[in-house]
C-alpha cells in the first residue's frame, strides 16, 4: 500500500488524512508532520495516525503532500531540498504556489504534482484538480488521482488553470457556507427559532446539491422550475439583481484568482 506523508497538518492536511481513513485507508500508511506539539497530540490521538520529522517522512512515504500555507513554504522547501530525488513524488496542495517554485528548489528530477482540492474531502465529496509539474509523468499523475480519488471528484487541468480553480472550487465551499450562514439569519429575521431555519436551509442546499449533481438540467431551468409566475420566489430574485448579487459574485471570484496568482510570485 502506499504511504503518505502530509506535512503541515492543518485544515485541509488533517481534511485529507481523515478522508483517506473513512476510504479505508489504514493510519499505519499515513504519517504527518506539524509544526505545533499540540496540534500533532490531537491529531495522533483523534486518529491514531503517527507525527514524523520531515526526513523520516521522506525515508517511509510514497507521496509527500505539501499542506502548510503558501507563506510557510520556504522553510519547508529548505528542510526537503536535501532529503528527496527523484524516486520522490511531492504533491503541493499550496494556493498559487507553482510546480516551477518547487523545481527550482528541490533536486534536478523531483516529480511534483501541483492540486487543488477543498475540504469536502472530509465527507469523501473533494473537487481536486491536477496538474502534472515538469518531471512528473502520466504514472505520477495517475497515482495522484487514484488516492484523491478515494476522497471526492479529480479532474486534470493545464497548470495555467490552477489559480482559477482556486478561486472557483478551493474557495467554493466557503461562498456557499456563507450564503447558508446569511440565509439562516434570513429565518431568524422572520422570527423562525434557529434550530428551525438551521434545518430548513441545511436541507434545501443539501437537495439543491443533489439535484444539480444527479440531474442534467441546467441550473437556469432548476431555478426556473421553483420560480412561479406571480409568486414568492421571483420576488426574491427582483432583491437579489437589485443588490448585484451576481455581480458581487463575479467580482468576489475575480478577486480570489488575483490572490492566488500573487501568492505565487
Ligand atoms: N483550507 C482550505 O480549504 C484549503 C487549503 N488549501 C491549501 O492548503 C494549505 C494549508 O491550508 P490550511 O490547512 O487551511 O492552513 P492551516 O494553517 O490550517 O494548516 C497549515 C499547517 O501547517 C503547519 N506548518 C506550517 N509550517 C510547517 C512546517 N515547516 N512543518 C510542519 N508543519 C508546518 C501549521 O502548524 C499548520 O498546522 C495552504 O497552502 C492552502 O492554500 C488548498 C485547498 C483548500
Ligand atoms: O483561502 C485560501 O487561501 C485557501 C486556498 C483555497 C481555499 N482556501
Amino acid at each position: 500500500m502506499t504511504t503518505i506523508a502530509v506535512l503541515g497538518a492543518g485544515k485541509i492536511g488533517e481534511a485529507l488524512l481523515a478522508g483517506l481513513l473513512q476510504a479505508g485507508r489504514d493510519a499505519e500508511d499515513l504519517l504527518f508532520t506539524e509544526r505545533h506539539p499540540d496540534r500533532a497530540a490531537e491529531l495522533t490521538a483523534r486518529y491514531g495516525i503517527a507525527k514524523v520529522e520531515i526526513d523520516e517522512a521522506a525515508k517511509r512515504a510514497d507521496v509527500l503532500v505539501v499542506a502548510v500555507k503558501p507563506q510557510d513554504i520556504d522553510p519547508v522547501l529548505t528542510e526537503l531540498a536535501p532529503v528527496v530525488g527523484p524516486s520522490s513524488l511531492v504533491v503541493s496542495l499550496c494556493a498559487g504556489l507553482p510546480t516551477s517554485l518547487y523545481e527550482r528548489r528541490l533536486p534536478e528530477g523531483v516529480p511534483v504534482v501541483r492540486v487543488m482540492p477543498n475540504t469536502p474531502m472530509v465527507v469523501g465529496e473533494a473537487m481536486s484538480a491536477v496538474s502534472a509539474g515538469t518531471h512528473a509523468t502520466t504514472a505520477h499523475v495517475a497515482l495522484v488521482t487514484d488516492l484523491l480519488s478515494a476522497v471526492g471528484q479529480v479532474i486534470e487541468v493545464p497548470e495555467s488553470q490552477q489559480d482559477a480553480v482556486t478561486a472557483l472550487s478551493g474557495s467554493g465551499p466557503a461562498y456557499f457556507f456563507y450564503l447558508v450562514e446569511a440565509m439562516i439569519d434570513a429565518g431568524i429575521l422572520l422570527g423562525l427559532p434557529r434550530a428551525v431555519a438551521e434545518k430548513l436551509i441545511v436541507q434545501s442546499a443539501v437537495g439543491a446539491a443533489k439535484m444539480l449533481a444527479e440531474s442534467s438540467e441546467h441550473p437556469v431551468i432548476l431555478r426556473e422550475a421553483v420560480t412561479s409566475p406571480g409568486g414568492t420566489t421571483i420576488n426574491a430574485i427582483r432583491e437579489l439583481e437589485k443588490h448585484g448579487v451576481r455581480a458581487a459574485l463575479l467580482d468576489a471570484i475575480e478577486a480570489a484568482r488575483d490572490r492566488s496568482v500573487q501568492l505565487g510570485q
